[in-house]
């Protein structure tokens, strides 16, 4: 059911209310109680993620900091959840959300996790939250998850593209896990036992679409930009001269033809599409549209739908 809040911006304007969604029916069954949910509606579509996977130490971390870094408003990192102590530049809610296992587990339960794994003995998981608010803000999101989560993500219906990054040489992966120096020799023992199942699935479960060698750091970035199609558009001129409508809900009408028409404060009117929404994650309904219908005056005006 689709409410619309009066005098509310846009953004916190539509809501829907889920009587017998899926996640309604698992929340039932988890909590054998009866279930009615609030979700927020999304104008819109969101921007296919990135999944990123490979042994520790090939340059995950490092490829995704220079993507960050060189494009700052098209990406956002999904902040997992983890259960390993944090390393000394490590800052809580910026790399990871160092928790408690039993709370992790309980949140788990309850449906609060897209995807979970048991990686070198610690508990990882991507949290429905942490993609929902990278695109909430407009970015395209990356995970940096094990194969393991890939192959959740894979089944989920997070449509995202799916990219595994491999050493030149085991050798060589030993080289870089030790000059790094975050880990004990038992840690690093461990995590190179790991790496050798994690490159066998990783080159022949069927999961990625891409497989990337990082042998010189600058030629995978490279190779990593053209296959996100950002060889061709630098950042900056991506910025949109846009604006959002405020849609300050003032009135609202319903056309004979069943549409939704809505009003903003300087009398624009929209139709409300809602034929293409999809639910999924908990706490939001995507795939709003917008359409603008009639300009109120404003001719200045121009709008992001
Ligand atoms: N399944 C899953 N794996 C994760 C998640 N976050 C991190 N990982 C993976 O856990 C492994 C260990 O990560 P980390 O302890 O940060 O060590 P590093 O990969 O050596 O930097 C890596 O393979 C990560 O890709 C997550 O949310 N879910
Ligand atoms: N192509 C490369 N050549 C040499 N060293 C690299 C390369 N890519 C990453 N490194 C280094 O290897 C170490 C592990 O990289 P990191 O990004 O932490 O790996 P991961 O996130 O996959 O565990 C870091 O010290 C990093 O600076």
């Amino acid at each position: 059911m689709l409410v619309i809040r009066r005098d509310a911006a846009l953004e916190d304007s539509l809501w829907f209310l889920e009587f017998n969604t899926k996640f309604v029916r698992d929340q039932r069954q988890a909590l054998d109680a009866e279930v009615v949910a609030w979700s927020k509606g999304v104008i819109g579509e969101d921007l296919k993620p990135v999944v990123i996977s490979g042994p520790s130490g090939v340059g995950k971390g490092t490829l995704i900091s220079k993507l960050m870094e060189d494009f700052p408003t098209k990406f956002g990192f999904s902040v997992s959840h983890t259960t390993r102590a944090p390393r000394q530049k490590e800052q809580n809610g910026v790399h990871y959300h160092f928790s408690e296992r039993s709370a992790m587990e309980k949140d788990i339960k309850d449906g609060k996790f897209l995807e979970f794994a048991l990686v070198h003995d610690n508990l990882y998981g991507t949290s429905v939250e942490a993609v929902e608010v990278v695109a909430d803000a407009g970015k395209r999101c990356i995970l940096d998850i094990d194969v393991q989560g890939a192959r959740q993500v894979r089944a989920s219906p997070l449509g995202a593209t799916f990219i595994f990054i491999r050493p030149p040489s085991f050798a060589e992966l030993e080289n870089r896990l030790r000059a790094r120096g975050t880990e004990t020799e038992e840690q690093v023992q461990k995590r190179l036992r790991n790496a050798k199942a994690e490159i066998e699935q990783g080159l022949s479960s069927g999961i990625f679409d891409h497989i990337l060698e990082n042998d010189d750091l600058e030629e995978c970035y490279r190779n990593l930009k053209k296959l996100l199609g950002l060889d061709v558009i630098p950042d900056v001129c991506r910025t949109s001269q846009a604006t959002k409508p405020h849609l300050s809900m003032n009135h609202l009408e319903e056309n004979e033809d069943g549409r939704v028409v809505v009003v903003d404060h300087k009398n624009n009117k929209f139709a409300l599409d809602v034929s293409c929404i999809r639910g999924g994650a908990p706490g939001r309904t995507r795939g709003l549209k917008l359409h603008p219908l009639s300009n109120g005056g404003d001719q200045t005006d121009q709008f992001i739908i």
